[in-house]
């Protein structure tokens, strides 16, 4: 998957963005192993704390729709620099991308910084850390 094709899909999934608090607006993109793409936006909620980032709508969409092979994470927003995952979407691309997975930082030039799920929470916490629990 190129990713001038995820830059694409994700700057047209922020213009979809709800941000009237921050006013600043993110867009994702999620290839599939089977090479399919599901984008997201940010979704901002009054009582702040429920926002929604670009990459876990992206995810969730994803996930939801039943796919679970992931190749490829895109995120975009205008920034200086490539944007940078918060924590909470690092924990969920945890847990369900592979920790290789190349994940795409991206700014509104074009400018592309790649790094992986692993470099982005490395140690994270997954559901095999409960399995030896209470021994
Ligand atoms: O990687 C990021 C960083 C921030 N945001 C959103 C959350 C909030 O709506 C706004 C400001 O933090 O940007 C994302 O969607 N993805
Ligand atoms: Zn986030």
């Amino acid at each position: 998957m190129e990713t001038e094709k995820l830059l694409e899909e994700a700057k047209i999934a922020r213009e979809k963005a709800y941000a009237p608090y921050s006013n600043f607006s993110v867009g994702a993109a999620l290839a599939t192993k089977s090479g399919k793409i599901f984008t997201g936006s940010n979704i901002e909620n009054a009582s702040y704390g429920l926002t929604n980032c670009a990459e876990r709508t992206a995810i969730f969409k994803a996930v939801s729709e039943g796919e679970r092979e992931f190749a490829a994470l895109l995120v975009v927003a205008d920034t200086k620099t490539p944007v940078s995952p918060c924590g909470a979407c690092r924990q969920v691309m945890a847990e369900f991308c592979p920790p290789e997975m190349p994940v795409y930082l991206a700014n509104m030039d074009g400018k592309i910084t790649q790094t992986t799920v692993e470099q982005l929470l490395p140690n994270a916490f997954k559901s095999e850390d409960m399995e030896d629990a209470g021994e």
